[in-house]
């Protein structure tokens, strides 16, 4: 039987916004306190240019960690399998921004999806590409086929200003030899990445090639290799969520991507790629409502990878 996804949508948005919205906005990066913590959007893009929003779907806002998605994905095309002797692929089963691992793992982050990890990554760009920052906007405006994406400069300096505790797994890190660079210029591309801002509508287009083979729909242009876009997939799966991965996975069963500015980007394998953007967070520092919204999604269309 045919899915009619549209109206699944407008029902579980319908039934969420008017319940009570929990969580909290984040106010350590100070900028994006200033949130309005009722926003709430929701896009749908599949492999056949059927595309739905509800609510503020084109609304921008910070991507923040969904970021770490694109940075890995243009890392680990460039670098291939070597990549992994600087950053694991296991779940980490802590919070996003926790040094306790570091230590133990002698400066090799779990994952590429932690704070951590995305550092690495950052200052492996830095090796790799003349111009990091305007590379990375460049293939995320090419995967969106939309150059209306931008850095937001007044998010990514309100966090460079509060970067206590990335600079620390930054210092922390270089000390193992696993970062190359000067811990500033890491920091400063990494908070600007976590400062593009985009709207769900953008979001769910670009990250298409994940639900496409590593293909970008639009193109048929192979950005990653399909073992490679399989692999992102299943890191995003066991690692998306931080410490609430196994939570995302067993209650939405979709391989997905948060981040504090509140956005879940979720992929479908073969069909579609759904966003949802709600600020509040819960403790895990996932948007409360998104992951609702997912759970309802997936439960009344009865779609998931398993
Ligand atoms: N989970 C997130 O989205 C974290 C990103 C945020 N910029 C930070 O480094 O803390």
């Amino acid at each position: 039987m045919k899915v009619d996804y549209q109206k699944i949508i407008s029902k579980v948005y319908t039934d969420i916004i008017a319940k009570e919205n929990f969580g909290k906005v984040p106010n350590y990066i100070p900028e994006l306190a200033c949130i309005h913590e009722n926003k709430f959007g929701i896009n749908f893009t599949d492999l056949k240019h059927n595309s739905f929003g509800i609510g503020d779907f084109e609304e921008k806002f910070s991507i923040q960690s969904i970021s770490k998605v694109f940075a890995l994905s243009y890392v680990y095309e460039k670098l291939g399998e070597k990549l992994w002797s600087r950053v694991d692929v296991e779940p980490s089963g802590n919070a996003f921004n926790s040094l306790v691992q570091l230590e133990a793992d002698h400066g090799i982050p779990r994952n590429p999806f932690i704070n951590a990890g995305a550092l690495v990554i950052c200052d492996i760009l830095l090796e790799i590409c003349n111009d990091p920052k305007q590379e990375l906007l460049q293939f995320i405006r090419d995967l969106t086929a939309d150059h209306q994406i931008f850095f937001n400069e007044i998010v990514a300096a309100s966090e460079m200003q509060n970067s206590f505790r990335n600079a620390a797994m930054c210092n922390y890190m270089k000390s193992f030899g696993n970062i190359k660079n000067k811990p500033d210029a890491v920091i400063e591309l990494y908070c600007h990445l976590c400062a593009i801002e985009m709207t769900c509508k953008q979001l769910s287009r670009s990250f298409l090639y994940l639900a496409n083979e590593g293909k970008i729909p639009s193109k048929n242009d192979q950005i990653l290799s399909f073992s490679k876009a399989k692999r992102i997939n299943a890191i995003l799966l066991t690692c998306g969520f931080y410490d609430e991965s196994g939570e995302f996975s067993f209650l939405v069963g979709l391989p997905g991507k948060s981040g504090v500015g509140g956005g879940i980007v979720a992929i479908y394998p073969q069909h579609y790629c759904i966003t949802v953007w709600s600020p509040k967070l819960n403790e895990k520092g996932n948007s409360y409502r998104g992951m609702k919204f997912l759970e309802e999604f997936t439960t009344q269309t009865g779609e998931n990878i398993f």
